[in-house]
């Protein structure tokens, strides 16, 4: 993880110079007048061209003339050795002016001198220190040193002499960052051998003498201290690496005096330095988006990763407070002001070890299955979606971001079949899996979705239920009515006496059966719509007593059933085609009756006259014709006898009469007993055909109730669906979501195995690279140990001043002479 650090900018005013205080005795000047105040340690006023009133700046801080060197080192350098130390990048460069005191800041004016010494010794001490003080046995430190100047746009390397030490490149790898290829990189022990390296390449580094600066820097310097700690323990590196940049000072031509190959030099440092200024510009007004130039100059691509990348960097810009020098110090608190808006992204150069990276390999290997399988999961889906109608639930599981997750974690999901992990974690990773699987909304809309399937079909089989005994219902009621049409025709044919009465009672037999079936089905509708059935009364007692036998051989009145109590016997008005035929009938019939009835009653009265009367005839001829039959007996006279027979005859005659009126009225009385018997029958249809109105009426509201419950049902049913319809719409777009997600995923997966391939690809090239620059920086510092006698050990525990004294005496002399121009410049300052 990186983390964003702004560019610290710390500003240092050198003390006034004898150069300067000449200048202003020159000109009738205050030798000591200066151009800045200090209001507080983060401000300088500079003023500007007389009238024109102040110029304020603010830095992270300022430093008046005279601060001391250890103050400069604590706030300039201390935190960005403690974070090379961590495996940090970090940059301390100084900047100004020619003279300005950028060398006397970075190493100080004496580097052996505890009180004078700059930067650099000092950072020096600090690692060493911190590594004599580090009680972990299992770190380990390597401490390297570099040491290359830019001299006229040429990379050179001031611990190696020769032409393949000059005009080096500049190389980048993700590994290291940008690195200068072929640069020395020695191994230091202590401080001092640090001291030594820099006495080495500032005895190689191209300085001259100005008008401005007796020893002045011709070429950036950079000291790349590279603090390596290894971790015995778990295998791991990391490096931090400090840039210590010594700019070389930015000069007005004019005013140095410079020419010839001086004037190259300022050329060239001024190039650079402008290119500098340039980018620092872009990266402080840019939105980090902007391209910046570094290839423009070698010091910008060098300082690239200080500038804008992987450094914590400190700016420490020199100055100098004399009226003399204001532009340029004017110039330079511009320079630094910008520099502090830039923005670094800072992060740990961790080193992976073998056991790291075959460990980010197992990672990637198991991100790259967790995805395939996610892929498969997908593409099944898909699969199912093609195959089935649009609106349903897939029967397989549709994997979800979480599961993508836990598959690229090496986690194994529920719903994706997947066995068991095995060991401690497993099953809770399972569970977690498959609660995340039994948690996801396609599966609770599919078991919904079944559910309501379930719902939809009991509904239906209810109400075909339900149909199914209405029609029954009609279709007993049309056989009872038919039966009864039926047994009307027969008993009109039927002998008279009990035949009929038989026929009743079949009918009200049939009848109470198709009655115990209705309350049957009307038990199961109830049930079915899951309400608790009324105990069915019972409607046979209202038929116990039409049984009875007829009294003293007189046909039994016929009965009134018994009605159900609160339910009074109401003239049927039941809505029902059938029903209403019935009623005609009905009407018809008891018109019909009382017709009959009163025929009946009127031929009994008249024929028992009748008959009477011819009976006392019949009588009264009986005893005539005796009393003539013995006066007949007694006479003996047979014209007398003819006379009486043909009396006699007559009287027959009369009596036989009589006889035939008499048969022909029993004949009628019989035929008036039928109709009584009509009567009667018709009487009991009429009975049991209200009975069946008033069942029906019953009925007719439980149905009622029944059919609104389960229109009622239905309607929540269909508002159900509808819900359904609407999340199985989300659903689909939730499809159409993780079919987009699959592409997206698919093209990840090709990227992630093409980054992997090529961060193989890599890994091996440098390993490659790293060996061969391993072996030939070994073979060339054997050589140079060896053959050419170096100045350096890269090895620990020598001590390598005293080597390269020993094999290189003209340095002692380069040595003093470079001494003696500081200590020249020293004098003239005092
Ligand atoms: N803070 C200071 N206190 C005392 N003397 C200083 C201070 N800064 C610089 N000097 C002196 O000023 C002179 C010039 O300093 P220095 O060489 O460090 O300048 P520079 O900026 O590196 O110049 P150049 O860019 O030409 O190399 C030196 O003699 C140095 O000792």
């Amino acid at each position: 993880m990186s983390e964003a650090a702004n560019v610290r900018v710390l500003c240092r005013f050198r003390p006034i110079n004898g150069r300067e205080r000449k200048e202003f005795i020159e000109a009738g000047k205050d030798p000591e007048q200066m151009i800045c105040k200090f209001n507080d340690e983060f401000t300088v006023e500079i003023a500007l061209e007389a009238g024109l009133g102040n110029k304020k700046f603010v830095f992270d801080r300022v430093y008046p003339p005279g601060t001391p060197q250890r103050d400069v080192y604590n706030l300039a350098a201390n935190d960005t050795v403690v974070q090379v130390l961590q495996g940090y990048n970090g940059t301390i460069l100084s900047y100004g002016q020619t003279g300005a005191g950028k060398s006397f800041s970075m190493y100080g004016a004496d580097i052996s001198n505890q009180e004078m010494k700059g930067i650099i010794p000092r950072s020096g001490d600090h690692i060493f220190q911190h590594i004599r003080d580090c009680k972990d046995p299992n770190l380990e430190f390597n401490i390297r040193c570099a040491f290359i100047e830019i001299y006229n746009e040429s990379i050179n390397d001031l611990l190696a002499r020769g032409p393949e030490h000059e005009n080096l490149k500049i190389r980048e790898t993700p590994e290291r960052g940008i690195f200068v290829e072929g640069a020395t990189e020695t191994q230091v022990c202590s401080v001092e051998d640090i001291i030594t390296v820099i006495t080495i390449g500032d005895s190689n580094r191209a300085v001259g003498s100005t008008s401005m600066n007796a020893v002045s820097s011709r070429s950036h310097t950079v000291i790349i201290i590279f603090v390596q700690v290894a971790n015995k323990a778990d295998q791991s590196k990391q490096e931090g690496k400090m840039c210590l940049v010594d700019l070389a000072g930015s000069e007005k031509v004019g005013k140095t005096g410079a020419e010839g190959q001086r004037l190259q030099e300022a050329n060239n440092i001024n190039s650079s330095l402008t290119t500098l200024g340039q980018c620092i510009k872009m990266l402080a007004d840019g939105d980090g988006k902007a391209h910046i130039p570094y290839r423009t100059s070698k010091l910008t691509r060098l300082l690239q990763e200080s500038l804008g990348g992987n450094s914590k960097t400190t700016l420490l810009i020199a100055c100098s407070p004399h009226p003399f020098n204001r532009e340029e110090t004017i110039s330079t608190c511009e320079f630094g002001k910008r520099a502090k808006a830039i923005k670094n992204k800072v992060k740990v150069n961790a080193t992976k070890s073998v056991k790291e990276l075959m460990a980010i390999i197992d990672k990637l290997t198991i991100q790259i299955a967790g995805m395939n399988k996610y892929i498969d999961l997908q593409t099944a889906v898909i699969e199912w979606y093609k195959a089935n109608v649009p609106g349903q639930v897939p029967a397989c599981y549709v994997p979800n971001k979480d599961d993508l997750k836990a598959l690229m974690e090496g986690k194994k999901i529920a719903a994706g079949g997947a066995e068991p992990e095995q060991g401690e974690n497993g099953e809770d990773e399972m569970k977690e899996a498959g609660e995340i699987a039994d948690g996801d909304v396609t599966v609770r809309i599919a078991s919904l979705q079944s559910q309501l399937e379930k719902e939809r079909e009991a509904n239906k089989m209810l109400r075909e239920n339900f149909e199914a005994d209405m029609r029954d219902m009609e279709n007993k009621l049309k056989e009872a009515q038919d039966k009864e049409d039926d047994s009307d025709e027969e008993s009109s044919d039927a002998p008279k006496g009990k035949g009929s009465k038989g026929g009743n009672e079949k009918i009200a037999f049939e009848l109470q059966q198709v009655i115990a079936e209705r309350n049957a089905l009307k038990k199961q509708l109830l049930i079915a719509l899951g309400e608790e059935p009324e105990d069915s009364e019972s409607y046979e007692d209202e038929y116990e007593d039409e049984s009875e036998e007829e009294e003293d051989g007189k046909p039994a009145q016929p009965k009134q059933p018994q009605q159900k109590k609160d339910k009074p016997f109401t003239t049927i008005q039941f809505g029902g085609k059938k029903i209403q035929e019935l009623n005609r009938k009905i009407d018809e019939v008891e018109a019909q009756n009382e017709e009959l009835q009163s025929n009946f009653d009127q031929l009994k009265t008249n024929s028992g006259e009748e008959i009477q009367q011819l009976n006392n005839q019949l009588q009264l001829l009986r005893n005539e014709c005796n009393r003539l039959r013995g006066i007949s007996d007694t006479d003996g006279d047979d014209s007398g006898l003819d006379e009486k027979d043909k009396v006699i005859r007559s009287l027959e005659k009369e009596v036989k009469a009589l006889r035939e009126t008499v048969a022909a009225m029993r004949h009628e009385q019989n035929k008036s007993k039928l109709l009584q018997q009509r009567l009667d029958q018709a009487q009991d249809k009429f009975v049991k055909a209200q009975t069946r109105v008033q069942e029906l009426e019953d009925v007719k509201p439980e149905s009622q109730t029944a059919a609104s419950k389960l229109e009622r049902t239905l309607q929540i049913k269909n508002q159900e669906i509808q819900t359904f319809q609407q999340r199985l719409d989300i659903s689909d777009q939730r499809m159409d979501y993780l079919q987009k997600q699959l592409v997206e995923q698919s093209s990840l997966l090709q990227k992630l195995k093409k980054e992997k391939q090529d961060i193989l690809k890599q890994k091996e090239e440098d390993a490659r690279k790293l060996l061969s620059d391993f072996e030939s920086q070994k073979q060339k510092l054997q050589d140079n140990m060896l053959s050419k006698a170096k100045v350096y050990k890269p090895v620990s525990g020598t001590n390598v001043a005293q080597q390269l004294a020993a094999s290189n005496p003209d340095i002692i002399q380069r040595l003093k002479a470079f001494k003696s121009g500081w200590c020249r410049d020293e004098q003239e300052n005092q």
